[in-house]
C-alpha cells in the first residue's frame, strides 16, 4: 500500500453534474482522512454548512468578534486537518486567504536551506531516499517555478520564463535536508490541440501513480483568468487516482486581470465548480509570488501535511 494513503485519500463519489465538465469518465471526489483521524466534514458544504455554524457558534460562545470577510469568502467549506475536532474550529484557526484550518500537526515551516538535487527524465530516476515530497503541478506558465522561488526565497533556484514549457523534467529540490519540493513540467500548452494537451500525463503519470513518498500535489491554478476546464480535468484525474492535493491559486496580485474579472471573482467561480462537484472540499489557498501573499500560510499547511505523514 502506498504510504501516502496513511495520510489521506481522495474518494470518488457521484458523477459531475456541471454541464461544462460532464463526462462519463469524469468523477468527483472528496477528502477523507483515514483512522484514527476521521474528522472530516460530512456533507457537501454550502453557506449554511455545519462547519460554518460551528465557527459561528464557537465565536459566539467565546465572545469573539463576528466572522471576518476572509472567513466568509471561504464559503464555509473548510479543510479540517487531522487532530482537529470540526465542532471546535474557530475563526483564528483558519489560515488567511484559504479554507485551511491549522491543526496540531503544524510545526516548523520556514525554509532554511534548499539545494537542487537532480533532474529526472523518468519517474524511476527520481531520488530514492524515501523523504516526503510535494509536487508542484499546473498549467504551463501558471507560475510553478515562481512559486518555488517564492517559497524558498531565492530568485533563481528554479528557472522561470515567459515562454511556456520551460520546465521539462522532474526537478527535485531538497529542503532543510529532510523534504523535497518537486517542480514538474506544465500541462496544457496554450494553442496546443486538446489531444496533445494532456500528454503531460504520459510523462508524469508514472510519477504520480508510483511515488510512495508523495505527501500531496500542489495543483496551481491561475487566479487572474477564469476557471479552465483543463485544470478541473487535471484535478479530477488526481482525484480518481487517490492523489491528495491542495489548490494553490497563483497571481493573486494581478488585480487588473484579463476580461475584467478579478482574481477573487475567478477564485469564487472556481470554488462554485468545486463545491458542485466535490463532496468534501480540498484545501485551497491564495498566493502571489510577486508580493509573497500566502507564502507563510502555505508553508504552515505543508508542515502539517508533512508532519502527519511523518508520524
Ligand atoms: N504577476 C504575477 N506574475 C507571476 C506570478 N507567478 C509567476 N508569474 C509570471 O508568470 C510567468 C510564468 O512563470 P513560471 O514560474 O515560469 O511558470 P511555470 O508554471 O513554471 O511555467 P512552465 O515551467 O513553463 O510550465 C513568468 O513571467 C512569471 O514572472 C505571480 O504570482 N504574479
Ligand atoms: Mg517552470
Amino acid at each position: 500500500m502506498l504510504l501516502r494513503h496513511r495520510f489521506l485519500t481522495l474518494q470518488t463519489a457521484s458523477l459531475f453534474s456541471s454541464s461544462s465538465f460532464s463526462s462519463s469518465s469524469v468523477l468527483p471526489f472528496s477528502l477523507d482522512f483515514r483512522k484514527p483521524f476521521s474528522h472530516t466534514i460530512q456533507q457537501t458544504p454550502n453557506l449554511s454548512s455545519s462547519t460554518t455554524r460551528h465557527v459561528h457558534a464557537s465565536a459566539a460562545k467565546d465572545s469573539k468578534p463576528a466572522i471576518s470577510e476572509t472567513a466568509k469568502f471561504v464559503k464555509k467549506a473548510l479543510f479540517v486537518p487531522p487532530g482537529v475536532e470540526p465542532d471546535l474550529v474557530t475563526e483564528d484557526m483558519i489560515l488567511p486567504g484559504s479554507n485551511i484550518v491549522l491543526g496540531p500537526y503544524a510545526g516548523h515551516s520556514q525554509i532554511k536551506q534548499v539545494e537542487f538535487v537532480k533532474s529526472s527524465a523518468k519517474p524511476k530516476d527520481c531520488p530514492k531516499d524515501a523523504l516526503p515530497e510535494f509536487a508542484i503541478l499546473g498549467r504551463s506558465n501558471v507560475g510553478k517555478s515562481s512559486l518555488i522561488n517564492a517559497l524558498v526565497r531565492k530568485k533563481e533556484v528554479v528557472l522561470t520564463s515567459k515562454k511556456p514549457g520551460k520546465t521539462q523534467l522532474i526537478n527535485h529540490f531538497l529542503v532543510n535536508k529532510n523534504w523535497y519540493i518537486v517542480d514538474l513540467p506544465g500541462y496544457g500548452f496554450a494553442n496546443a490541440p486538446e489531444s496533445t494537451r494532456m500528454d503531460w500525463s504520459s510523462f508524469t503519470k508514472g510519477y504520480f501513480l508510483n511515488r510512495e513518498t508523495l505527501v500531496a500535489v500542489l495543483l496551481l491554478v491561475d487566479a487572474s483568468i477564469p476557471p479552465r476546464k483543463i485544470d478541473l480535468d487535471c484535478a479530477n484525474w488526481l482525484g480518481r487516482n487517490n492523489i491528495p492535493m491542495t489548490f494553490v491559486f497563483t497571481k493573486c496580485d494581478k488585480m487588473k486581470a484579463s476580461k475584467g474579472i478579478r482574481p477573487d471573482e475567478n477564485i469564487k467561480n472556481f470554488q462554485e465548480i468545486i463545491r458542485e462537484n466535490y463532496r468534501e472540499p480540498p484545501p485551497w489557498i491564495m498566493t502571489s509570488s510577486v508580493t509573497g501573499l500566502g507564502r507563510d500560510e502555505l508553508l504552515l499547511h505543508m508542515s502539517q501535511l508533512r508532519n502527519y505523514w511523518d508520524n
